[in-house]
């Protein structure tokens, strides 16, 4: 488990992450959102042990990471730029795996990069964007560490990509100990495979939620109610966080239980009700505007 206490980093004076709590616990793919700037890399350099909180502690499986070799060797870390050297291929890379990670599979690695179709020998400055960042996860999950941070790495890769993440993902998480924490500003690309996610804004953490628990919280009701005196006393019973209204229709987000609602709204008699599949965007977008956040300024 990695446990963030009160963590705080400023630059010159720019207060890239405050006073930050969290936890990030094993058995989990770990999302983490924001806005640019929110302080999602620093944070995540900080878990790695790159940088020095100013304040508060960082602690990986109850070991403090920061110049901490035990806790490091845990710990593989995924950029946002992706360092290669300038002629480096995915064959010379291995290599320097293979030094940094004792535990770096080899087998697997290879098998890998044939199911995704990257060429071990060609020189990784011809690779594509996407192609750089697939093979930086190939690395990331064949260095054999417990701990994989990824910056960024998943953005701008294919739907028929992160679905193959995904997959390896869980077999890593089913075979051995291996807590993905996923580093992004899309949240649509970040719900195909997270359990967890936190929202970081402005250096703070707004929410850190299980995302099925996220879902079961909260839920969509497009409706259509005859009469007016039982349209209001179903909107004054139910718990609305958000409410768009088009002529006779009505779209709301409600907190709640899911069958307890459609009960609820079928006993005002509708001559039209239906569930509709709430994104996990809507969901922040929901809670970041109840916190008193402007959303636009939010998510990128
Ligand atoms: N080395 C540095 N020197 C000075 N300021 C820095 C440094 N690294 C980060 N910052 C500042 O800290 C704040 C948080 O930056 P950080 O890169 O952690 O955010 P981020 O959430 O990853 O942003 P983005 O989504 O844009 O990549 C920003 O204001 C940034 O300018």
């Amino acid at each position: 488990m990695i446990e963030v206490i009160q963590a705080s980093k400023a630059f010159a004076g720019v207060e890239a992450v405050r006073d930050l709590t969290c936890r990030i616990r094993d058995g989990e793919v770990f999302g983490m959102v924001g806005t640019n700037g929110a302080g999602k890399s620093t944070l995540l350099r900080m878990l790695a042990g790159v940088l020095r909180p100013d304040s508060g502690e960082i602690r990986i499986d109850g070991e403090p990471v920061w110049e901490n070799e035990s806790a490091k060797s845990r710990i593989c870390f995924i950029s946002d730029t992706g360092y290669f050297p300038i002629n480096a291929t995915a064959e010379s890379m291995t290599e320097l795996y293979r030094v940094v990670y004792p535990g770096f599979d080899t087998e697997r690695f290879e098998k890998l990069m044939g199911r995704f179709g990257l060429p071990k020998n060609q020189k990784i400055r011809t690779f594509s964007r996407g192609m750089k960042k697939q093979l930086s996860v190939l690395l990331g999950i064949c260095a054999g560490t417990k701990y994989l941070f990824c910056d960024e790495t998943f953005d701008g890769l294919d739907p028929v990509m992160r679905q193959a993440v995904k997959s390896i993902f869980a077999t890593e998480m089913l075979d051995r100990e291996f807590v993905p924490v996923v580093a992004s500003h899309n949240l649509r690309e970040l719900e195909d495979f997270c359990d967890h996610v936190g929202l970081l804004h402005q250096g703070g953490i707004l929410f850190s939620e299980n995302l099925s628990d996220l879902k079961m919280n909260m839920q969509k009701v497009q409706c259509v109610i005859r009469d007016p005196e039982a349209e209001k006393q179903l909107l004054a019973d139910l718990d609305i966080v958000r409410l768009d209204r088009r002529g006779s229709m009505l779209t709301l987000v409600v907190r709640g239980d899911r069958d307890v609602i459609l009960a609820r709204v079928q006993s005002a008699d509708p001559v039209f009700a239906e569930e509709l599949p709430l994104t996990l965007e809507e969901i922040f977008i929901t809670e970041t505007e109840v916190a008193g956040y402007d959303i636009k300024n939010i998510i990128a």
